[in-house]
């Protein structure tokens, strides 16, 4: 742990008012709306004095705000040739009200193209002291105006000086923007004092005892102390803190269902700046938003190319901290660090995630050492967790996602396994709340129902929960995704040994490592896959059944994690590229399985959110990725640009909307996924301020995949379809 001074936080980095006084246009909402820029506050030596929008409209040269003064005073008639980018003169409440009055039609706080206002609304200009007017118009303009005034009011402020360049902005520019300067800070976490009271929430905690928990590594003796002292000094929050037992089972693992808790992770030691003291300082994580409070395993490495493109290095290595945390101290990179998912992990992406830290951090002390620890913890990970019972098939040699647990996962929505266990709530003449504590008691037994949950807890695991490709077999598949991602570790693990560290690694242990008995492994696993997962004859990977001993017919898109991991041969991306990409290839990108795959949906077959016609940003990152690395360029620019399309054009018509997976068959309302527990990230009031994790790491990601003529398209909405067209004209 690293002895540095408490800095200042994430957010207040982002200064845009520049030496001349005048205010960036695109400046962060906390600077454009912040004091700096408030002109009826009047300073006069160290008083400030309020003043009301009334006295500014009759303004004198003595109280116009400095960023003003650099606008040239022109007659009010000259606003409409004006060269200058126009500003605008804004009562907050009152426009606030008249703009949700007349153009938020279905009244939810959002301004769409499915609202049926008039679509325009007048706005006085700042050179007139707002007595000329001008419109904004369109659904566009009108709800980036009802985010700007959301903001403002939360600023606490009563009248701005608002740039029309702001409602005007290209929605690329504008999306990308918010990820980079606010999407990427709200999202922002760590687990002290400084966060406490916004880490603890859990909404997926539907247990009684409501009270926030942190529990505590047995060997963190200084963390313990740590949380205890700031508990005490925050009363109100009722936040216990407890130690977990050396050993972790399930057993114990559901003992603490009905007391659910944040598991600690690394914390650096820090002088407080205010105090002078010592203390402790939780490294940064980043969450992927809504329901998910936490640091997740999968959806970091995603959130963390996104913040490697933005510039955020000190959040990708903050994730990359933890995660050796996890491994050291939880044995797994867990699912999430909440007591409910401490049997369970999510696909691993350790290697890649550290060797991505290291370039970007390469002359930085303590790279090389980083380095280290990451691909040290990644030999245990990949030993304890991937290659070892019961995820290890000995048979086949191949690995499964496959953990640990009893009863019924508590973290779903309350109504997910209804269907499921009312029947055996029935037969057992029970409500169903009573079956289901009884169940998880083992007062109940019902040996059909612990096989569900076997593959239930697995499909959680595998993180593509759920779906029809996993449910009632998934602890029995050894998925291509998972095998991808293992011989990516073998690859990786054996390269570093051997470019490195001189061929030789030694562990806490004192066993030594090197690249010779990686390369085999992963030359073994390679051949592994070839054999039992690619088909030759549809040239494609499927998922292989360890138990019926054959290839499950499921069309996944995760067939692609093969040329992301490298373990697709050349004529193996061909076929991949030629056969399976258009059954994947929907208007919005690449959707996760194919229609026929997920077979016929209804009233007592619902839809799975991982199923046909959902699309998620890991599997297109990976996707992308992979066709890249196989010089299939065109192909991944084309799937990115649908994929941007998508989000852009639901940014534009849906008042800023950024969500957590989308249906990418739906050109209009792509957002709309009535699929499980909803769409996370839809639900905001006025303005989203946290879009979700990984798509806005897949936005940020892949703007840099594509060239600029798209960039400029994709800035025009031109849809995917007229963009190709056109360019065809070309070849
Ligand atoms: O609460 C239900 C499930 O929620 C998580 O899964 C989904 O969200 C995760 C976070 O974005 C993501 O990693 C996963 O792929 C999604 O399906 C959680 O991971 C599950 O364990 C949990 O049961
Ligand atoms: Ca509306």
């Amino acid at each position: 742990m690293s002895s540095k001074s408490v800095s200042a936080t994430a957010g207040s980095r982002q200064s845009s008012a520049s030496s001349t006084g005048s205010i960036d246009p695109f400046s962060v909402a906390q600077v454009y709306y912040g004091p700096e820029t408030d002109f009826t506050t009047h300073r006069i030596g160290n008083l400030i004095r309020t003043r009301t929008l009334s006295t500014v409209q009759t303004r004198s040269s003595t109280n116009t705000p400095d960023f003003m003064k650099s606008v040239p005073r022109r007659r009010a008639s000259q606003d409409a040739q004006s060269l200058t980018p126009r500003k605008f003169l804004v009562d907050v409440n009152s426009t606030l009200q008249t703009l949700l009055e007349s153009e938020d039609t279905d009244g939810n706080m959002q301004i769409t193209i499915e609202d049926l206002g008039p679509k325009v609304l007048q706005l006085g200009t700042a050179n007139s002291n707002g007595f000329n007017k001008f419109d904004i118009r369109g659904t566009y303009m009108l709800s980036n105006l009802l985010q700007e005034l959301t903001l403002a009011k939360e600023y606490g402020r009563k009248s701005i000086i608002l740039d029309e360049q702001r409602l005007s902005e290209n929605p690329v520019s504008r999306l990308s923007r918010l990820i980079r300067t606010q999407f990427w800070d709200s999202l922002t976490r760590r687990i002290d004092a400084s966060l406490l009271e916004i880490i603890a929430v859990d909404p997926k905690n539907r247990s009684k005892d409501q009270s926030p928990r942190i529990y505590v590594p047995p060997s963190q003796k200084e963390q313990y102390e740590y949380y205890v002292q700031e508990a005490a000094k925050r009363p109100h929050l009722n936040l216990q803190v407890e130690y977990l037992p050396e050993s972790i089972t399930a057993e114990f693992v559901k003992s603490l269902n009905n007391k659910p808790g944040l598991l600690a992770l690394a914390m650096d030691h820090v002088v407080d700046e205010f105090t002078g003291q010592p203390t402790l300082r939780g490294k940064p994580f980043v969450v992927p938003g809504g329901r998910f409070n936490e640091l997740y395993g999968w959806d970091s490495y995603m959130i963390a190319l996104g913040l490697m493109v933005d510039g955020r290095i000190d959040l990708a290595k903050g994730i990359l901290e933890n995660f050796i945390f996890e491994v050291k101290h939880y044995g797994k990179i867990l699912n999430a660090n909440r007591s409910y998912y401490l049997c369970r992990s999510q696909p691993p992406f350790l290697t890649d995630l550290a060797l991505k830290v290291y370039e970007k951090t390469i002359y930085d002390p303590g790279a090389l050492e980083l380095l280290k620890e990451s691909f040290k913890a990644a030999i245990m990970e990949y030993k304890q967790v991937w290659m070892s019972a019961p995820r290890l098939d000995q048979e086949s040699g191949l690995s499964c996602y496959h953990p640990d647990g009893i009863g019924i996962p508590p973290e779903t929505e309350a109504s997910h396994f209804v269907h499921l266990l009312m029947p055996f709530a029935e037969k057992h003449e029970l409500p169903i709340e009573e079956f289901q504590k009884q169940y998880n008691d083992g007062i109940v037994k019902e040996p059909a129902l612990d096989g569900y949950f076997v593959h239930d807890r697995a499909v959680r695991e595998s993180g593509h929960d759920t779906t029809y490709r996993l449910e009632k077999r998934c602890a029995n598949l050894a998925t291509i995704d998972l095998n991808s991602l293992l011989y990516k570790y073998e690859v990786d693990i054996a390269h570093t040994i051997r470019t490195m560290f001189g061929d030789k690694l030694v562990l806490d242990d004192g066993s030594v490592e090197t690249s010779a008995a990686w390369d085999r492994r992963a030359r073994r696993r390679r051949n592994l896959i070839d054999q039992y997962l690619w088909d030759e004859e549809k040239g494609m990977y499927f998922d292989y059944d360890i138990v019926q001993k054959k290839k499950s017919n499921y069309e996944s898109a995760t067939t692609f994690w093969a040329m992301w991991a490298g373990c697709a041969s050349p004529k193996q991306a061909a076929r991949l590229v030629s056969d399976a990409l258009p059954k994947f290839e929907e208007f919005g990108g690449l959707c996760s399985g194919t229609e026929k795959s997920r077979g016929p949906i209804g009233l007592d077959r619902p839809n799975r959110q991982w199923d046909y016609p959902y699309g998620w940003a890991p599997q297109q990152i990976l996707a992308w990725v992979g066709l890249i690395r196989y010089g299939y360029e065109e192909d991944a620019e084309r799937l990115v640009y649908r994929w941007l399309y998508m989000i852009t054009k639901a940014f534009v018509d849906y008042n800023g909307i950024v969500v957590e997976k989308y249906d990418v068959t739906r050109p209009v309302d792509p957002h709309r996924v009535d699929a499980e527990y909803g769409n996370q990230g839809s639900d905001f009031k006025g303005v989203a301020k946290e879009g979700f994790g990984w798509v806005n790491a897949s936005y940020t990601f892949g703007l840099t995949l594509i060239t600029s003529h798209a960039r400029r398209a994709l800035g025009a909405c031109t849809p995917p379809g007229l963009f190709y067209a056109s360019q065809s004209t070309y070849v």
